[in-house]
């Protein structure tokens, strides 16, 4: 490999370098340093203009190979195992197309998005904060990778957020973004945006995930559809887990972090899009799977797609594979630009990366105002323990001299008159690429959740398992009860305890109905769902479940305690309590939206039960609870209505034979346990109550979900954090 004595200089330092970096020892041997790729690109140049597009008639852009080699950082191989090099080299060059994408797939028009003096600022309790990014300026071009760097906290995600059009609503934007040279937004479908945490439905397998998201984005017909799909799958090295169960089985453990990673990512590549965005590519990733992921979004943006992401930290052979670089602390800019020079502007400000150190890792050392607690934690230990220059950088004067450095230097001005450039430059504009219908959608999605709610044993398999339990238990404690007069106060204490477990059962359910939300809010980020598609999807696909689980447990519970033999009464009997079940599961959805958390909703939802069982009517009869549980309480409680509709439909129109002569109505015999109304219609009137309970609470979820209430619980929920962490 050849060397540039003058050049490589640059980035051969010391560890004591770091301390004192004017101070810069003479290179310890040839074993590890940043070497440019053999070829005509001279290192002093401080950025390269060749990989700019060319918008042609077409919006394909061909990613110039030798340029992309040209600007790449290359590891000595003295240090990194000569495959890896390989690695490096091969998916950098890009001279061969990337393996297992098809030809079809080798070129994707890329998009060029560029950023000028972009501010974000973010609005809490009435007043805009300071701004989380502050003036930055950049671009990415087709065919490369682009990372945003720094520490935590330093307005990483909300610069990712505010190129791809999807910043939080509190969130103010200031300055401009271009794409392919036009002022505007990205439209549906032309980019793709992954989220920091992976929200998979864990019971599909990776290929049915990748349909589903398939089916749920794009118009047009199955086998486009198919094809897009086996083409992300192939492009995100997925082939060996295609048919494996996201989440695993018993048997059989989930896939690790890094597939699901690349399960993500692929999620969106079904759309074939302009640009990428991942926030965080690397989260929980061990350094194998790091690098692994790395290589292949090089491979896809090799095909020509844009790649921008955000990252805290890399190895060095993973930052190797970078382009460009935005390096950012506390929302400023301390670089931009390729990652060579990245190391160049880090030497020339007096902070040489020194050897045997990842540059991720030397730039947010010198960056990172969280190390000043441990540099002052090292000075002590100094003391006692000798030289710890290493980390005795004073970070915030690392971090002014940086900006001012980069702020006068000429990759800074670089970068302004290929800005220039790229905006006189007008590309083709981005268009949406449409979306399946509303009707495909509902169906999908309804589809969807049938087969996870039968797969996922704790929505049905086991609550059926429960029901049947429970109303075996109740069944068998009041069997036998005879139809004479002393029975009744017996039979109302059985339909009680009936319709009160049942209901409480109910809650076993909820983990499900939280991974629903999940899933449906990451879906409606991305724009692939809407809240009414989404909630009459998982409507239509509950009622199947939710009338098996009626009919099985009404059928033993009926015969165990003999009701009245007549099928028109055992069916009124199976939809009161399929419509009160449905009512509590809308009520559900709705508590498990606001919480989304399994002990806060399970705790809601168990003391809403009780307060509902305390005033249906039983404990004490309706008219004599006290005002304040009747209004409105005992009128909010499907459990009232559900137990009087089926006492009525019990007791009205029997009657009980007092002595040899008199009789009295049943309705007369349930009134002194249970106030019940005498009318044969009464029933339906209680049947139509809880129907429209059920369509009630759907409303409101449907609101809840509209207007996104859940980001003032969110800021309610950090007010009071913060509260209690500075009390
Ligand atoms: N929704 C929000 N509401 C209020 N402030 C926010 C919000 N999101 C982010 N911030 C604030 O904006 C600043 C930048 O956040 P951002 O998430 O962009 O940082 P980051 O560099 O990605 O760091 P990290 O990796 O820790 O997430 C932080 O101070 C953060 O507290």
């Amino acid at each position: 490999m050849e060397d540039t004595p003058s050049q490589s200089d640059h980035y051969r330092s010391s560890s004591s370098s770091a301390s004192s970096p004017t101070a810069a020892r003479p290179p310890q041997g040839s074993s590890f340093y940043y070497l440019r790729k053999p070829g005509p690109a001279m290192l002093r140049r401080p950025i390269s203009f060749e990989d700019s597009p060319e918008w042609g008639d077409d919006t394909e852009i061909d990613v110039n190979a030798d340029e992309l080699a040209a600007e790449s950082i290359h590891v000595g191989t003295t240090t990194v195992s000569p495959s890896l090099s390989k690695v490096n080299s091969v998916s950098v060059s890009g001279a061969s197309p990337p393996a297992g994408l098809s030809e079809a797939s080798r070129r994707i028009a890329g998009a060029s998005i560029v950023w000028r003096d972009l501010s974000v600022n973010i609005r809490e309790k009435r007043r805009y904060s300071e701004r989380v990014v502050k003036n930055s300026t950049g671009y990415a071009l087709p065919g490369t990778l682009t990372v945003i760097m720094g520490p935590a906290r330093s307005g990483k995600s909300m610069l990712l957020r505010a190129l791809a059009g999807r910043l939080p609503r509190s969130a103010r934007l200031y300055g401009e973004v271009f794409i392919n040279g036009t002022k505007s937004q990205m439209p549906y479908g032309s980019y793709g945006y992954v989220d920091r945490e992976d929200v998979l439905v864990d019971c599909l397998t990776v290929r049915e995930m990748l349909y589903y998201a398939a089916l749920l984005q794009l118009p047009g017909f199955f086998s486009e559809k198919k094809s897009a799909v086996e083409e992300a799958i192939q492009a995100m090295s997925l082939g060996d887990y295609a048919d494996k169960l996201i989440g695993g089985h018993c048997y059989m453990a989930g896939l690790p972090y890094g597939e699901r990673r690349r399960v993500s990512i692929a999620r969106e590549l079904v759309m074939r899009p302009h640009a990428l965005f991942i926030d965080e590519p690397l989260y929980h990733l061990d350094s194998v799977s790091a690098l692994l992921l790395m290589v292949t979004l090089k491979k896809i943006a090799s095909t020509g797609c844009t790649i921008v992401f955000t990252m805290y930290q890399s190895s060095t052979e993973v930052f190797g594979l970078f382009d460009r670089i935005c390096l950012l602390s506390n929302g400023n800019t301390l670089f931009f630009g390729e990652t060579l020079a990245c190391l160049q502007h880090f030497s020339n400000s007096g902070f040489p990366c020194p050897i045997m150190q990842s540059p991720s890792d030397h730039f947010l050392r010198a960056i990172n105002t969280d190390f000043d607690r441990i540099i002052a934690m090292c000075k002590t230990l100094q003391d006692d323990h000798g030289d710890f220059s290493s980390v005795n950088m004073d970070t915030a004067v690392a971090i002014r001299t940086l900006e001012a450095t980069y702020k006068s230097s000429a990759d800074s001005a670089a970068v302004e008159s290929m800005i220039g450039r790229l905006i006189e430059k007008e590309g083709p504009r981005l268009k949406s690429k449409g979306r399946a219908g509303i009707s495909t959608r509902i169906a999908v999605l309804t589809w969807r959740s049938i087969l996870v709610m039968s797969r996922k044993w704790n929505y049905f398999w086991m609550r059926l398992v429960l029901y049947l339990l429970l109303t075996l238990s109740i069944g068998t404690i009041f069997t036998n009860l005879g139809h004479s007069l002393s029975s009744v106060t017996v039979r109302v204490s059985a339909i009680f305890s009936f319709v009160s477990f049942m209901m409480l059962l109910s809650i076993s359910g909820l983990p499900a109905h939280i991974d629903e939300l999940k899933v449906h809010m990451h879906e409606e980020a991305n724009q692939h769902t809407g809240a009414l598609v989404f909630l009459l999807a998982n409507l239509f696909s509950s009622i199947p479940f939710l009338f098996l689980i009626s009919i099985s447990s009404t059928l033993v519970f009926y015969f165990l305690v003999g009701l009245r033999d007549e099928f028109s009464l055992l069916m009124y009997f199976v939809l009161s309590i399929f419509m009160c079940l449905l009512a509590n599961e809308s009520l559900m959805m709705v508590v498990a939206y606001i919480w989304l958390d399994t002990f806060k909703c399970t705790m809601t939802l168990i003391f809403l039960n009780v307060i509902m069982m305390l005033v249906a009517g039983y404990f004490r009869i309706h008219d004599a609870l006290p005002q304040l549980w009747k209004y409105p309480l005992s009128y909010l409680a499907f459990h009232t209505y559900c137990i009087q509709g089926l006492l009525e439909n019990e007791y009205v129109g029997t009657s009980f034979a007092v002595g040899e002569i008199r009789s009295i109505p049943g309705v007369m015999a349930v009134r002194g346990s249970y106030d019940i109304s005498a009318s044969e219609n009464y029933k339906w009137f209680h049947l139509l109550i809880l129907m429209i309970m059920a369509i009630g609470y759907r409303i409101i979820l449907l609101l809840l979900l509209c207007f996104n209430v859940r980001r003032w619980i969110i800021k309610c929920d950090l007010c009071w954090f913060s509260k209690s962490t500075t009390a």
